[in-house]
């Protein structure tokens, strides 16, 4: 099921600016989009929108290219899990899954035994076969997961809604959790968005990342796209350790500040003037020292091993730039007659240079 955000806008009273401030989005059939953003930019605003939960001033919503007009118009299409998944503590698992068809009008519920044939199936999906009559307190944090995503599911919907439902999960659970949600995904045909604070699972389950900033959207891209080409510097900062080297453009080569920097090559259509290189710290490189006497060479320091990455400071003028380089590249010289940061993305006015 596609969804189609037109247009939104979101105000609230006392609020200095709206809340969503005409947002657009198209989400194919069949897509797993991440929606990330810092604390506060709209995302699970933009979710409850789109789950017609709360009210918006101007824009449209539809589903499969019906324009949804409010929360009944899209009951049973949209299954949607909170950050605070709350379980009814009273009830077992196999009743909690049941919910969403036993809350359904008399016309349209199924019936008994049709609906306890699909919380088995649910259980099964859900790889939890053997705990539908526990208590929600007897559970994992993992498995309580699945359960809120099996009452999510229940009534078959064709989108999925999200929000951080990892959020208090460990790290190993939630990235073994990660995989399985996205397999689960593609197994259903569900379209999902999914709201985030972790850009590695983000670049990890999502076919496109949406990144939000002060109600707006500022991104829509593939991982790799969004990885090679950040529209601005923040979305460049807030998908991972970057470094910035201001400097400027002349006759198409990029001069940073400081000397320690070898200049490098950009397109020639780049007008002159200033700019800021902003490089992952696992890309930059250190050009081999020269016979010939110049600036003094800069050396690398060892801070460590994490990730599969040696880890590295150079001392860059007054600062000590972080520099990565993966374990398999052993043997690497690690003085150098400067730095090689020739792999940075270019930024004017926080804007990326094209
Ligand atoms: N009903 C409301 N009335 C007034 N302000 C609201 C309301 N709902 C949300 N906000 C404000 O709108 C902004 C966006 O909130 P939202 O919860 O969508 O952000 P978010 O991106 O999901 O943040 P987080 O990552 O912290 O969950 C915040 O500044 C929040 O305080």
């Amino acid at each position: 099921m596609s969804v189609e955000v037109n247009a939104l806008l979101r105000t609230v009273p006392g609020a200095q600016a709206p809340l969503l401030d005409n947002v657009s989005l198209h989400v194919p059939d069949g897509m797993f989009v991440a929606l990330v953003g810092p604390s506060g930019a709209g995302k699970t605003t933009l979710l409850r929108a789109i789950a017609g939960l709360d009210p918006y001033r101007a824009g449209t919503v539809s589903l499969d290219g019906h324009v949804m007009t409010g929360v009944q118009a899209r009951a049973g299409k949209i299954g949607f899990v909170f950050q605070n998944y709350a379980l009814f503590p009273h009830m077992s698992v196999a009743r909690n899954i049941a919910f969403g068809l036993d809350v359904l009008p008399a016309a349209t519920r199924p019936p008994r035994a049709q609906v306890a044939a699909r919380v088995a199936e649910l259980l099964d999906l859900m790889q939890i076969p053997t705990l539908g009559q526990a208590y929600p307190s007897r559970l994992s944090g993992g498995q309580r997961q699945r359960v809120a995503l099996a009452r999510a599911l229940a009534t078959g919907p064709g989108v999925l809604l999200l929000d951080e439902p990892f959020g208090a999960l460990d790290p190993i659970v939630r990235r073994s959790i990660r995989t399985w949600l996205r397999d689960l995904h593609d197994r259903l045909g569900l379209t999902t968005i999914l709201v985030t604070h972790d850009q590695e699972e983000a670049l990890e389950v999502a076919d496109r990342i949406v990144v939000m900033q002060n109600g707006r959207i500022v991104q829509d891209a593939s991982p790799q796209e969004l990885d090679c080409n950040p529209a601005t510097d923040f979305v460049m900062e807030f998908l991972g350790e970057a470094v910035s080297f201001p400097g400027h453009v002349q006759g198409g080569m990029m001069y940073a500040q400081d000397e320690a920097i070898q200049p490098f090559s950009v397109p020639a259509h780049l007008a002159d003037g200033p700019a800021t290189a902003m490089i992952r710290p696992y890309e930059i490189g250190l050009v081999p020292q020269a016979t010939d006497s110049g600036p003094a060479p800069v050396r690398a320091v060892p801070r460590g091993v994490r990730g599969g990455y040696r880890h590295y400071a150079v001392q860059v003028g007054a600062r000590s730039v972080p520099f990565f380089v993966a374990q398999e590249r052993d043997g690497l010289a690690l003085e150098g007659r400067a730095l090689d940061i020739s792999r940075a993305r270019l930024f004017r006015d926080g804007r990326a240079c094209l």
